[in-house]
């Protein structure tokens, strides 16, 4: 019989232990497969062999009903015995060469990997796939360390685009992450991961068939984000010029409109934030509980994360937020206060970027730096004091902004003297703005606030929405400035919210001074 053809898409590895005690599982590997599974693994850690081949047995009497490939875990004889379509092992069971040699080249073999050389190595020692995990947290195994989707990414980059060697993520998969972790895992090169391996999301599950279907769905999207976004690369977007020309009815639509932003931000900026965004035209929640995060993200247009005075509740809420907002397709505007200036921050700032997808981060030279450092991108670096950055800045910051924001598949809008914008296609500077923005506190957060008001209404250009957002604010604070009744930081901070709502659409337009920076 010749290998079968295997769709990974959704790939149910069992474990009886985490099976709901309201069904079989039997019933769970059933239901399942009616709610889409694609491929199933029998994973028994308590059966001795005799009790395996059993079991083994009747969950295959079910796949073979659906025409499911069956795989066992670890066993090769149980999956010789019963005749299975193929087997999974692990780094510490039998070697990858040894099981290949048993079970003949017509069966399925996956391999269980956690670094790019386990990847290469399973590659040339005849795999078909390899599960790339651990990716999240799960008490379903206890892992020494996560690799994150940006970890399940540096393994998919190792394997060349012609392979035929597939692969699956592992631990930690739910609905909720799904989409999150293929959109962001698919490799600079073209790779995306052809399937999601999952134990409790669906065992556990109080509906197999019902965890199933979200489990699929939530694949087969961020796989087609993440193939238009490769695509994308090649595709033309809307010039500088174009965007440029459509801030002053973007202006005009956001006032119209007035947006809702649920803004996860600091005890220090929270009244200004709240108070810009108003200014602007939006309108503000400043909701910090984790509890009412699904709720708000249904009715907001955007969320802001903003990690300046960090507690754990804060945190909870932003994941919860985050996630719940990449749900429902809310563009996330993250704010990394202070990335670089202790590990608390880094952790933080890194466990967020690898629980959702977030649309446009915003920072300093420090926090862009620290990020470039957190997701691999080989730069310059920046030192932080405090929540500021130290020193004038990188040589070449416009080239940092393009290559974080192409690693990251997002926008990333650096702020500073000169702020730079970048979605790793398009890139520009902006010259517009005043120095007593950097006198007074929660300027860069107010930013950000503005950022997510525009964001809102323009789901499909979040560059735009950075630039307009930084440029709102830049020219909010030049004619603040240049007011008689300014004296200082104190008279500026009152006179910079009158401009933010003084802005006249046109001013967009008009006083702009923001230049194209063409990198290779
Ligand atoms: C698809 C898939 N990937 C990884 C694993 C883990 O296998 P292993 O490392 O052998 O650990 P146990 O499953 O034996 O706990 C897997 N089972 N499936
Ligand atoms: C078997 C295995 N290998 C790596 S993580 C894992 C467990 C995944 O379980 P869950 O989907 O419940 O997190």
């Amino acid at each position: 019989m010749p290998k079968p053809v295997v769709d990974y898409s959704l790939y149910l590895v069992t474990d009886s232990g985490l099976n709901n005690p309201s069904r079989t599982l039997l019933q769970s590997v059933e239901d399942s497969i009616k709610g889409g599974v694609t491929l199933v693994q029998l994973r028994e850690k308590e059966l001795d062999t005799e009790a395996f081949i059993e079991l083994a047995k009747k969950v295959h009497e079910v796949t073979k009903k659906y025409n499911v490939p069956l795989l066992i875990n670890d066993n090769i004889e149980v999956a010789l015995a019963i005749d299975a379509e193929g087997a999974h092992v692990g780094q510490d069971d039998i070697s990858c060469v040894e099981a290949r040699k048993l079970l003949g080249n017509d069966k399925i073999l996956g391999i269980s990997t956690g670094t790019p050389e386990e990847a290469k190595k399973a590659l040339a020692d005849g795999a078909d796939y390899i599960g790339i995990g651990t990716c999240f947290m799960t008490q379903t195994k206890s892992p020494k360390r996560t690799l994150g989707p940006i970890g399940v990414r540096t393994i998919l980059e190792v394997i060349p685009k012609e392979s035929e060697l597939k692969t699956v993520v592992i631990g930690g998969i739910k609905h909720d992450n799904t989409r999150r972790v293929v959109e962001h895992s698919a490799g600079s090169h073209g790779r995306i991961v052809d399937g999601v391996a999952v134990v409790t999301g669906i065992v556990s599950a109080s509906d197999a068939k019902i965890a199933s279907e979200q489990l699929l769905r939530e694949f087969r999207i961020g796989y087609e984000n993440a193939s238009k976004h490769i695509q994308g690369q090649c595709q033309a977007r809307e010039s500088v010029e174009n965007v440029l020309k459509s801030f002053p009815p973007l202006l005009s639509t956001l006032r119209e409109k007035s947006p809702l932003t649920h803004h996860i931000s600091n005890y220090v900026v929270m009244n200004d934030t709240a108070n810009a965004t108003l200014a602007l035209g939006g309108s503000p929640i400043m909701a910090p509980s984790a509890v009412e995060a699904e709720d708000l993200s249904k009715v907001v247009s955007s969320v802001v994360l903003n990690i300046g005075t960090l507690t754990e509740s804060f945190v909870e809420c932003m994941i919860e937020a985050g996630k719940h907002a990449n749900v429902q397709s809310k563009p996330v505007i993250f704010d990394p206060v202070g990335a670089g200036a202790t590990t608390l921050r880094e952790n933080t700032t890194r466990r967020i970027l690898n629980s959702m997808h977030v649309d446009i981060i915003k920072g300093n030279a420090g926090e862009i730096s620290t990020i470039a450092k957190i997701v691999g991108c080989d730069t310059e670096s920046i030192a932080m004091r405090g929540v500021d950055s130290l020193g004038s800045g990188f040589s070449n910051p416009a080239a940092v902004v393009q290559a974080v924001a192409k690693r990251e598949k997002c926008v990333v809008a650096m702020t500073g003297v000169i702020d730079y914008v970048s979605d790793g296609v398009r890139t520009v500077a902006i010259k517009n703005g005043h120095s007593y923005q950097g006198r007074i506190t929660g300027s860069g957060c107010m930013i950000a606030s503005s950022i997510a008001s525009f964001a809102a209404i323009s789901p499909n250009d979040h560059f735009a929405a950075a630039v307009a957002g930084i440029l709102a604010l830049n020219l909010a604070g030049e004619h603040a400035a240049r007011r008689d009744d300014v004296r200082g930081p104190g008279t500026f901070r009152a006179a910079f919210i009158d401009e933010i709502a003084n802005l006249v659409p046109e001013q967009m337009l008009t006083e702009a001074k923001i230049e194209t920076i063409q990198l290779n």
